[in-house]
This record gives C-alpha cells, structure tokens and sequence, in this order.
C-alpha cells in the first residue's frame, strides 16, 4: 500500500495521534504533516498542504486523513483544492460510502466530536472500501471537472 498522508490542527491533534499511531503500528507507513504539538495552529494551512500533497501525487498517496474539531473546517479547506474529494465523516456507512461511490481521497474527522474507537472504525471502513465505478464514474467526473 501507498503512503496515508495525515494532518490536523489542535482540536484534532489527539485524534490524529492516536489514528496515526494504530496505523503504524498494523504496518502502513503514514506521512504526518503535523500539527506536532496541541498548541494552536491554522487548520486551512495543514489541510491545504496535505490536500496538495494527495492531489499532486497519487502515486505516493493512497488516501489522507484530516482531523480538526469537528473535521468540517478541514473538509472545507481541503475541498478547495482540484482533485481532492474529502468526506466529513461520522459512522462507518458514510465512511464506506465515501469511498464507493465518491471515491473520496480524503477522510475527515473531529476530535471533538468523534470517539477514538469510532474513528478507528470508520478509517478502517474507508481502507476496507473501493470505488465502485460504474453509475458512479460520470458523477464523480463532474466533480473533478467542477
Ligand atoms: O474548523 C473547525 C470547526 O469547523 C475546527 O473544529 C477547529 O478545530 C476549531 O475551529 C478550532 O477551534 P479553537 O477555538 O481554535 O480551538
């Protein structure tokens, strides 16, 4: 497997951690671009840089995980940037969904909002997944091509 690029800002350092953590240690080499510390930082600076980095180079990246408070200001910042489908997710259907049927290449998540063994779940739901194609190819064009 790909790298899995991570980022958060304070709200969602803890989240970020532990999801990092459990990823390296079931083997998947992941690319933290911070926040390091639970000091205050900009989120739309961390989620555009790894955004970026997932749309730029999808043949490093398999997909990027994005935590904040309640993951929506991640989402909306990473969804600015062409070629990035993140999804705000908050149980394992969407999670899955996400990548079925828009074949997200982002996760967000909320450290406030969600509890550490369902985030576990919902990023493993994502992993598990696989675009369908299909029906779902043209609508997920007309997203790239927005
Ligand atoms: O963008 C957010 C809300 O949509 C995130 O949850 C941020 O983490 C949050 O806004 C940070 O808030 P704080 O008061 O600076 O801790």
């Amino acid at each position: 497997m790909k790298k899995i690029a991570m980022g958060c800002d304070h709200g969602g350092f803890e989240l970020k951690e532990i999801l990092r953590q459990r990823l390296q240690d079931e083997g998947y080499e992941v690319q933290d671009f911070g926040c390091y510390t639970p000091d205050p930082v900009e989120y739309p600076e961390i989620a555009f840089r790894v955004a970026g980095e997932v749309a730029a180079k999808p043949e490093e990246y398999e997909f990027g995980i994005l935590c904040c408070g309640t993951g929506i200001g991640v989402s909306i910042a990473a969804n600015k940037v062409k070629g990035v489908r993140a999804a705000l997710c908050a149980d394992c259907f969407s999670a899955r969904m996400a990548k079925e049927h828009n074949n997200a290449n982002i996760i967000t998540l909320g450290g406030r909002t969600t509890g550490r063994e369902l985030a576990w779940e919902m990023v493993k739901a994502f992993m598990g997944a696989s675009f369908l194609h299909g029906i779902h190819e043209p609508r997920v064009e007309a997203l790239t091509n927005a």
